[in-house]
């Protein structure tokens, strides 16, 4: 997804929010200045199924490693680890287990790292900590030099347009439990605009992606735009 489609739903999701749009580009800026290019052709997913752990509950036997590729968003990495199952990309705005993502890109794992406004510190304070060859920098607002945005908001659903961009197949989900009553009020407004987002990606993709299946009557479909 280019940054002209992005952008009306990103400023829908400031607006929903209240985030402060300067306040993401400030953060862009200083992980663009602690970070160096990534070649993205090391993540082509082409002819691949792509499973994008997320950090809810896993309430299936479905194994990771069903996928030919694995991308962890956020606390997903902790399902991976605890499956033994190879990560191939972690995507991540650093507020879950930060150590174990500086660790991981030490040990070769691709890591898309999310600047935003209210993150700064701990890119700050672990960016520099990391291998900086694994790093991709990544942001919600304006792509600057070589800080890419591939669409998507919260680590899962950015994981999915970013395995999109990288041209998975298919993509299929584990750790993702929607309508969790277990999280913070503002984490499910989060988890609804992770819905939505999909929603964009399965019509961008003309493909129905399981994870939405029991949801999509329910899902605010108005200013999404047209993605078919
Ligand atoms: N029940 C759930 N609880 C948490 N995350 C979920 C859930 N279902 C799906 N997810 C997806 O898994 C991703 C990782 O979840 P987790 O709570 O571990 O990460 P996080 O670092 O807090 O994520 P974020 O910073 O995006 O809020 C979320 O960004 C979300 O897209
Ligand atoms: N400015 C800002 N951006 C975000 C935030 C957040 O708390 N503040 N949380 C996200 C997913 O948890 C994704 N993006």
């Amino acid at each position: 997804m280019n940054f002209s489609e992005w952008e009306p739903l990103y400023a829908a999701i400031l607006d929903d929010l209240g985030i402060d749009r300067g306040a993401d580009e400030r953060a862009r800026d200083r992980l663009a200045a602690l970070t160096t290019p990534f070649d993205l052709d090391r993540l082509t997913f082409e002819g691949e199924t792509v499973v994008i752990v997320g950090g809810g509950p896993i309430e299936t036997d479905t194994p990771i490693e069903q996928a030919d590729r694995v991308v962890a968003a956020g606390g997903g990495i902790e399902h991976c680890q605890r499956a033994d199952a190879s990560i191939d990309l972690v995507v991540t705005d650093l507020d879950t287990d930060p150590e174990t993502v500086v660790s991981l890109t030490h040990h070769g794992t691709p890591v898309a790292v999310a600047a935003h406004g209210d993150n700064v510190p701990a890119i700050e304070r672990h960016v520099p900590a990391m291998d900086r060859d694994n790093v991709l920098a990544t942001t919600q607002a304006k792509p600057v030099e070589h800080v890419v945005n591939a669409g998507g908001f919260t680590d899962g659903d950015r994981a999915a347009f970013i395995a999109d961009h990288c041209g998975a197949d298919a993509l299929v989900f584990l750790g993702w439990v929607f309508d969790d009553s277990d999280v913070a009020p503002m984490k499910h407004r989060k988890l609804l605009w992770a819905k939505r987002l999909l929603w964009v990606l399965e019509q961008r993709r003309h493909e129905r992606l399981s994870v939405l299946d029991g949801h999509r009557s329910a899902i605010d479909t108005d200013d999404l735009g047209d993605h078919g």
